[in-house]
C-alpha cells in the first residue's frame, strides 16, 4: 500500500489540519501517517489557543517516521514557527522524499494567523524550493508574491513570481475570487486550469487541507501531477457539495467514502 504523511497542525474540530489530511488519505486510498507540529484548541467557529510543539518533538516524530517507513508522498500544512519551518525543512532536506505537496497555511477561516508573520521569509527561503507544487490560495499567493490579485491575468502573473521562488509548480486556488472556483497551475511550462462550479454554502472549513491531502494522496499512488490535481479537484468539488452543517460556524467538508466510490460509479 502507498503511504502519504502530514505536516501539519492538529484541529481539535476535527475539519482542518491533521484530521482532514488523514480523513482525505483513507478516502484516497493511501496509508495515512502524521506529524503534528502545533495543537490548535478549535471548532467550525474559531481558534481558541494555539500550543507549538516543542521541536525535538517534531524532528523525532519525523525521523521515527522516515527511518522506518517508506513514505511515497508528504503532505505540508500549518507550521506555525520559524524554528519549525526551519527543523522541518531540515529533515526533508534529509530524507530528500520524491513528493512534497506545501500547503502555505497562513490565516484560519475565522482569521485566527497560524503562521507567525517572522516566519513567512523562512517559509519562502526554506519550504518554498523543497515542494514538487505549492496550493496557496488568493491572500497567501498575495502575501508571498508581493502583488495584489484581482483578475486571471494576475492569477497567472502570480503563479509565475511564486514560480521564481523556486517549487517545480504552482497550483493557485480561485476559491477566494469572485465567481467559479477555479484552480491555475503553472509549472514553468505551460498553465491548466481546474475548473469548479461555486458551491453556496458556509461549510468550507479545512477545504485548503483537503485539496492538498488528496493531491498528495494521488501522488503517492503514481499519478503525474495534472492527473493528481484534476482527481483531487473533483474530490473537493464532492467533499464541498456534500460539506457537513456541524457546529455553528464554517462546517466541515464531507470525506464519506460511500460518497465517491458513487460518484466513480456513476462516471463509468
Ligand atoms: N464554494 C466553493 N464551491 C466549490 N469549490 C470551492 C468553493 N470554495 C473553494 N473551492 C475550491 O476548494 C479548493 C480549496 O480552495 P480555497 O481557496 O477555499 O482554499 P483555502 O482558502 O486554502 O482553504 P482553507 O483555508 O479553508 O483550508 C479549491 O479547489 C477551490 O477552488
Ligand atoms: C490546524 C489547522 N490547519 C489549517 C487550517 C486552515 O483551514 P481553514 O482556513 O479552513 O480554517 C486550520 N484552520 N487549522
Amino acid at each position: 500500500m502507498k503511504t502519504a504523511l502530514t505536516i501539519a497542525g492538529s484541529d481539535s474540530g476535527g475539519g482542518a489540519g491533521i484530521q482532514a489530511d488523514l480523513k482525505t488519505f483513507s478516502a484516497n486510498g493511501v496509508f495515512g501517517m502524521s506529524v503534528i507540529t502545533a495543537i490548535t484548541a478549535q471548532n467550525t467557529v474559531e481558534v481558541r489557543s494555539v500550543q507549538d510543539i516543542e521541536i525535538n518533538i517534531i524532528k523525532d516524530q519525523i525521523e521515527a517516521v522516515f527511518d522506518d517507513i517508506q513514505v511515497d508522498a508528504v503532505k505540508i500544512g500549518m507550521l506555525s514557527s520559524s524554528e519549525t519551518v526551519k527543523i522541518v525543512a531540515d529533515r526533508l532536506n534529509h530524507y530528500s522524499p520524491k513528493v512534497i505537496v506545501l500547503d502555505p497555511v497562513m490565516v484560519s477561516k475565522g482569521g485566527h494567523h497560524l503562521l507567525k508573520e517572522q516566519a513567512i521569509e523562512a517559509l519562502k527561503a526554506k519550504m518554498l524550493p523543497l515542494a514538487t507544487v505549492i496550493t496557496p490560495n488568493i491572500p497567501e499567493a498575495e502575501v508571498l508574491s508581493g502583488m495584489t490579485i484581482r483578475t486571471v491575468e494576475d492569477m497567472e502573473q502570480a503563479c509565475k513570481k511564486l514560480y521564481e521562488l523556486g517549487p517545480k509548480a504552482v497550483l493557485l486556488k480561485g476559491g477566494h475570487l469572485e465567481g467559479e472556483p477555479n484552480d491555475l497551475l503553472w509549472d514553468g511550462q505551460s498553465f491548466n486550469w481546474f475548473n469548479g462550479r461555486r458551491v453556496e454554502t458556509k461549510n468550507t472549513h479545512g477545504t485548503g487541507c483537503t485539496l492538498s491531502s488528496a493531491i498528495a494522496a494521488g501522488l503517492a499512488k503514481g499519478e503525474e501531477l495534472i492527473e493528481a490535481i484534476q482527481s483531487a479537484k473533483n474530490y473537493i468539488s464532492i467533499a464541498i457539495e456534500h460539506s457537513l452543517a456541524l457546529g455553528h460556524g464554517h462546517g466541515p467538508t464531507n470525506h464519506f467514502y460511500e460518497l465517491y466510490n458513487k460518484a466513480r460509479m456513476e462516471e463509468r
